[in-house]
């Protein structure tokens, strides 16, 4: 799709120079002679960035700055400014333009400006929708007692700068509950910045995690910032650790006790502030035991171990989680008949919550819109089990099925239960492990 550009500039000429260069260079450019023509155009369409002139005939384009602001904060504005026109250049920088270009307009260097501009733009709502999707992955929907002692530990862990460890079975949300920890920790607002040990073997990691200077290696045409500079300051999560192999364990672990590294290549000494988190699917213990991994190394990097249990050991959770993801994904009310939680928890999701979570999207794409039935679950394996013969099975089964259709709220579970909030809190703790 083309990006649709907003050109605001009240001389006849410029607009026809821009307009057509613009066309040549794949834009579609929409024109507007003043900021009444502009302020009618951006109330009624869509665009990706704004062009705009500063001396209009109907009034002063800083102003225009404001509103396009007040309704759009990510939305790339250029301004026009006259020769000598410097001071208004920066003030519209201050009241939000994102750059600024001097009469006469050269159409190249406008081009460049306008395509990094746009490259930011989006990468900035990229990151943007990123986060909103990530704040509302809470990593602890469950009533089963395995999961209060992750969240203690989580707490913990966010609450200090040790190295922690986070262990669990593919697909259970170690990345997710990593996340969770730097969010929530004092390092929350700097990066986050991600590796996986799995992907990238030997040297390939060593570059990526070191950097190296131009000429460390025969393809190595420039200088190049490793992972622990960008993660000063911020948390290093390194997930699959395990799959780290030994050459790159014996420096990683060098850095860990000085706080200190070289770039590949170079012989000065960088500082990193980092903090670590890692993550394994596999047993290091073991890993060590066989001279995989090294033990020193281990020491280092579990001082705090949060373990995740896979989903099959707590199954008394499958039905808020499911409720939570379809919310995720954008199916708050949609409603997960009994037939279907039964057919849930029947199973035993060897890929976690990553695999509950494809086939959910996978069934609200074959419902259409529609209700979901069981036959959107197809494949899902085993019938459901036995409905439940004790009392105490039967009360469990019943709390845990409208406390999943009351979302996780206690109080509309105790208001639908007809029971006190205590009371139903009581019940939980009693059949917490059931
Ligand atoms: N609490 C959660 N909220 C929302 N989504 C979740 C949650 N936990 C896991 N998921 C989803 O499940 C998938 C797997 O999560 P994640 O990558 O964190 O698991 P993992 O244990 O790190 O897996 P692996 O070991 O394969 O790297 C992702 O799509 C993630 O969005």
């Amino acid at each position: 799709m083309k990006n649709r550009i907003l050109l605001i500039e009240d001389e006849a000429a410029t607009r026809f120079g821009l307009v057509r260069y613009f066309a040549r260079e794949g834009y579609e450019v929409v024109e507007a002679e003043d900021l009444t023509v502009a302020a009618r155009l951006f109330a009624s369409e869509r665009f990706d960035a704004v062009l705009l002139d500063i001396n209009l005939p109907d009034g002063n384009g800083l102003n225009f700055i404001d509103t396009i602001r007040e309704h759009d904060q990510a939305i790339p504005i250029i301004v026009i400014t006259g020769t000598g026109d410097i001071p208004v250049a920066v003030e519209s920088m201050q009241r939000g333009a994102d750059n600024f270009l001097v009469k006469p307009v050269d159409n190249a260097g406008l081009a460049i400006f306008l395509r990094k501009t746009l490259e930011i733009g989006s990468l900035k709502r990229r990151q943007a929708a990123h986060q909103r999707l990530e704040r509302h992955k809470e990593p602890f929907w469950s009533v089963h007692h395995a999961m209060q002692v992750v969240r203690e530990h989580a707490q913990i862990a966010a609450d200090s700068e040790s190295p922690v460890l986070i262990t669990g079975e593919t697909g259970t949300g170690k990345g997710v509950l990593a996340r969770w920890i730097h969010r929530n920790s004092r390092r929350g607002q700097d990066e986050f910045v991600e590796v996986n040990c799995s992907g990238l073997r030997g040297e390939l990691l060593a570059r990526e995690i070191f950097g190296n200077v131009r000429g460390a290696f025969t393809s190595a045409d420039q200088d190049r910032k490793g992972l622990l500079d960008i993660a000063d300051h911020g948390t290093l999560f390194l997930d699959e650790i395990g799959d780290m192999g030994l050459e790159v364990q014996a420096p990683f672990l060098k850095v860990l006790e000085e706080k200190q590294y070289r770039r590949l290549g170079d012989i000065k000494l960088i500082k990193s502030d980092f903090r670590l988190i890692s993550a394994t699917n596999r047993d290091i213990a073991g890993m060590v035991q066989n001279s995989q991994f090294r033990q020193d190394l281990l020491y280092r990097i579990n001082l705090l171990t949060i373990h995740l249990p896979p989903l099959r050991e707590r199954k008394s959770d499958i039905p808020i989680i499911a409720r939570a993801l379809l919310k995720n994904l954008n199916q708050p009310e949609l409603p997960l008949p009994d037939g279907i939680l039964s057919l849930l928890t029947g199973y035993d999701w060897p890929g976690n919550i990553r695999e509950l979570k494809n086939v959910l999207e996978r069934a609200l794409l074959l419902a259409r819109g529609g209700e979901l039935r069981a036959e959107h679950f197809a494949g899902l394996g085993t019938p459901p089990p036995p409905a439940p013969s004790s009392v105490r099975e039967v009360e469990a089964a019943h709390i845990l099925s409208v406390l999943a259709e009351s979302g996780g709220n206690v109080d509309l579970a105790a208001s639908r239960l007809s029971i006190s909030r205590a009371t139903l809190y009581r019940r939980i703790k009693q059949l917490r492990g059931t």
